[in-house]
């Protein structure tokens, strides 16, 4: 089976006014169908603008990005967008709940782009599905003030989860919890490539990332394999 995602001699560089600064640095990256990869660096070392150009939401200045086999280097913004959302899930430190609506809505509201309107019954059957993942369809009606961070994250990884993407992508989903909430999280994640989805997490957790199928090394912008002790 090919791999989702391929990256080859992926280059990222920053021109400001300054002298130009190579942020990635001919990074090569295979992301497969339900497998797990953890990319760990310190601080300024690039781990956010490599899911930023994983989840198209930033360009390759050089090298080559195929998404499930299709060269989608030079896309236009328009059609990467609907790449987007037909096969990223994303997840981030930050919940990014909307606190006036239930859980179930919150989930909901990925429903509402890039798809359009589903029938509501529809709807409705998509999102306690997701819930139910992340182990939290008993509090579909709660809204986020009332709920632990823990289980906030989780609504978070239901949203990322309810359109069924092929990759998951999350960028410290840890960060903001303690250590057995976060490891629930983590849980969820992994849950998540048990039935196929591909999962690319960025954290500084240690335990965490030895809970994935490989943990890959991010220093200035140089992505290595770390091989294990
Ligand atoms: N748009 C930008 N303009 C200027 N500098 C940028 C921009 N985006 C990223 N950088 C710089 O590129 C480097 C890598 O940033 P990035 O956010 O990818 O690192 P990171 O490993 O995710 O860091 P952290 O762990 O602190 O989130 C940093 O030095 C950052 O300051």
């Amino acid at each position: 089976m090919s791999p989702l995602i391929e990256l080859t001699g992926v280059s990222k560089i920053l021109k400001g006014q300054q002298e130009p600064r190579t942020i990635l640095d001919g990074v090569d990256l295979e992301v497969n169908a339900g497998r797990s990869i953890a990319i760990v660096g310190r601080s300024g070392s690039g781990k956010s603008t490599l899911l930023s150009v994983l989840g198209l939401f930033d360009r390759a200045d050089e090298g080559t990005y195929r998404l499930d086999g299709q060269d989608i280097t030079r896309l236009p913004e328009r059609r990467a967008a609907k790449l987007r959302s037909s096969h990223f899930g994303f997840v981030f430190q930050r919940f990014f709940l909307l606190k006036h609506l239930t859980a179930a809505q919150n989930v909901s509201m990925a429903l509402v782009n890039g798809q359009g309107w589903l029938p509501r019954r529809n709807r409705r059957a998509q999102v306690m599905a997701a819930l139910d993942q992340v182990g939290i369809a008993h509090l579909a009606r709660n809204k986020p003030p009332r709920m632990s961070g823990g289980e906030q994250q989780r609504v978070a990884i239901a949203r990322a989860l309810v359109r069924n993407p092929k990759i998951l992508l999350a960028d410290e989903p840890t960060g903001a919890l303690d250590t057995e909430t976060g490891t629930s999280v983590i849980d969820s994640l992994l849950a998540a490539t048990g039935r196929g989805c591909g999962l690319v997490l960025v954290t500084h957790d240690r335990d965490h990332a030895a809970r994935m199928d490989r943990t890959l090394d991010l220093v200035d912008g140089v992505l290595t394999e770390r091989v294990p002790a």
